[in-house]
């Protein structure tokens, strides 16, 4: 029998293979800085040249990488004593789109950079030439018009001038996504995306979950519809049961916080929880409402932000005409030195939400910034999404804002605390739905169960389904409403936000704990707590070289995912809703509506509503 001869015996020696992941680990650094330095120049100002020199450097990354994996393939990794060692290896190995030969990986990344321009520089104008980004213009219209018919101009307009330009290059990309994928022994794109949480399971606990907080998501969508039908007239609202998408407050219908002050707050002879006013009577700027976030996080003990952020950071939208992606990040140079938020600030609670938000992936990056590179990651993507909005939950207290001068003044009896939950469940419940259909959709268009012909179908099915929101106007196959989200053309997975609201209240009942805060959830704020912030501290800086299970179990006692603290959270306003809605129809048809008028996007914007005299610019709401 001829003995398959090996021309080169795998290396087995663990020390051999630490010298190689540490000289491995510094090359990359700077492989990596360059690459994000590219991709940093380009979405702060996106032009052609830009595009070129960031895909340019991507291409480099991929090659790096690639090479790195074919040398660790010499190393009998998967035989290694060492744990950590192993866990390295086989991250190192798992290199996705770098697997591509370079002339499919060119055109993907090509396509990528053209889909982030689309959605970032698409600008709806109406006939007077007046032109709106998404950023600041649509997003306000959206959150605070009243009228039906403007809401239908902005939410049309913006699909058309985004969405619809970007189906036949997503074809194209989800074609070479899977091929990646394939090369790396996944099925699909979607396979390789969930394989991040170590899982063989997550489809299950995502739908348990899910099924676990439909009770509440369906009272508060009676309560909210109820109330929105007093507004617009019940014809405006389809037969199905559904809310028409325009509705909502905000482009996607994922966050329904607009509309609390003058729509749906129910004791009205309360103080209100919406202190977007206040931030403008006090001249807020986007550099305080950072310094406020930073504070909140070095109250606990946590990293302040480096020099470097606040020298390179870009937290306002640069008015020399440059077009830059809108759409707030948080960046990782992977140098240990730079990290960097760039936001369009707008001068908004939901903006100082969004600044806690990225300002918690900073703090993420410097605690794990000395591992290993293939470490600096979430324990799982919905941990990173997670940190910033564990700090929002004590600062969105009315005795936090109170304490930081944003609230005058703090009732504290229960119809007070109804108004505070209600603002809260608007944001944090009316997200579920969205959070889990997007990769639902995604999931089926990667392993082929919906085939481009039907994208707008499947993502309307989902949406009229999960989230009982419909399309206010017929919706075709020409159109691509996917392509209107930002993560979709930006191609970041989505199912880490579902699992960061759930976890994320995890973590708060764990840190309220450690602060030995004793009152009911919702009105626990751990600011100054140092043993909170080393409790979360302590976990963060595990980085990704751990089972997310070990870190969930470092913050929380526990090793899964439980819908227990969000239920428990909400409780008061669940049984105030469940009496709100007593005896009334709270469910919706799971099809959409059938009978839809067919729209035309007019070519002057519906007229300008009764503004407020006094001309603070606020749009005054015809009673
Ligand atoms: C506003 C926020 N922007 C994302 C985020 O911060 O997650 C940006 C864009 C996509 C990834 N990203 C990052 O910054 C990553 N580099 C962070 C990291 O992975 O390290 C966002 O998209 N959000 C917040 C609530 C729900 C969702 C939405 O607005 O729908
Ligand atoms: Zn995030």
């Amino acid at each position: 029998v001829a003995f398959a001869s090996t021309d080169c015996q795998l290396i087995t020696d663990e020390n051999e293979a630490w010298a190689f992941v540490n000289r491995v680990n510094d090359e990359s650094q700077e492989v990596y800085f360059k690459s994000i330095q590219a991709s940093w120049n380009y979405n702060t100002n996106l032009t052609d040249h830009n595009s070129q020199l960031s895909v340019e450097a991507k291409l480099v990354e991929a090659a790096f990488e690639k090479e790195v994996a074919a040398n660790a393939s010499r190393f009998n990794w998967t035989a290694f004593q060492n744990e950590t060692l192993k866990r390295i290896f086989k991250k190192a190995s798992d290199i996705g789109s770098a697997s591509l030969p370079e002339d499919r990986l060119t055109k993907l990344k090509v396509i990528e950079s053209e889909l982030e321009r689309l959605y970032s520089s698409a600008q709806l104008c109406d006939d007077d030439s007046t032109c709106n980004n998404l950023d600041p213009g649509l997003t306000r219209i959206l959150a605070e018009s009243r009228d039906y018919d403007k809401l239908l101009w902005a939410w049309f307009g913006w699909r058309n001038v985004s969405g619809r330009k970007m189906r036949n290059l997503y074809k194209e990309f989800v074609n070479i996504s899977n091929e990646a994928a394939r090369a790396n022994g996944y099925a699909d794109t979607g396979e390789y995306w969930r394989s991040w949480y170590d899982m063989d399971n997550l489809r299950e606990e995502c739908q348990k979950l899910y099924e676990q907080l439909k009770p509440l998501y369906l009272n508060l969508h009676a309560y909210v519809k109820r109330k929105l039908i007093d507004k617009y007239g019940e014809d405006k609202f389809p037969s199905t049961g559904q809310i028409p998408a325009h509705l909502l407050g905000n482009m996607w219908a994922q966050s329904w916080g607009n509309l609390y002050s003058d729509l749906l707050q129910p004791f009205k002879n309360k103080p209100s929880v919406d202190v977007t006013e206040a931030l403008k009577e006090q001249n807020y700027t986007a550099q305080k409402m950072f310094e406020v976030s930073e504070e909140f996080f070095t109250s606990l003990g946590l990293i302040p932000m480096p020099e470097e952020f606040w020298n390179h950071s870009m937290i306002v939208k640069p008015d020399d005409g440059r077009d830059v992606v809108c759409h707030a990040s948080a960046w990782d140079f992977l140098n240990q030195k730079d990290f960097r938020i760039k936001q369009c600030t707008d001068i908004t609670m939901s903006d100082l939400i969004t600044t806690h938000h990225e300002m918690g992936h900073i703090q993420y990056y410097l605690q794990y910034k000395n591992l290993p590179v293939v470490f600096r990651r979430g324990a799982n993507p919905g941990f990173h999404e997670a940190v910033g909005d564990v700090m929002s939950l004590s600062v969105s207290t009315p005795k936090h804002l109170k304490e930081i001068g944003l609230l005058e003044e703090v009732v504290d009896d229960e119809e007070s605390d109804i108004n505070f939950l209600l603002s809260q469940a608007l944001k944090k419940i009316a997200f579920l739905p969205f959070g889990y259909l997007i990769d639902q959709w995604r999931w089926s268009v990667f392993n082929g169960e919906t085939s481009p012909e039907d994208y707008n179908k499947k993502w309307w099915d989902l949406r009229c389904k999960y989230q009982g929101v419909s399309p206010p106007v017929q919706r075709t196959e020409d159109d691509f409403d996917p392509g209107a989200k930002y993560h979709i053309p930006g191609n970041t997975p989505y199912i880490r936000y579902f699992i960061s609201e759930v976890t994320q209240f995890q973590f708060h009942q764990a840190l309220c704990e450690a602060a030995n805060q004793t009152g009911p959830l919702y009105k626990c704020d751990i600011y100054n707590s140092n043993d909170a912030g080393t409790k979360l501290g302590d976990m963060l800086s595990l980085g990704s070289s751990k089972p997310w299970a070990v870190a969930m179990e470092k913050v929380t006692g526990n090793t899964t995912m439980d819908a227990g603290a969000i239920i428990e959270y909400f409780q008061p306003l669940i049984t105030w809703l469940e009496k709100q809605n007593e005896g009334m129809d709270i469910q919706w048809d799971e099809a959409c509506p059938t009978d839809l008028p067919v729209y035309t996007l007019p070519t002057q914007s519906p007229e300008p509503e009764t503004t407020d005299p006094t001309g603070t610019g606020n749009v005054v709401f015809p009673n």
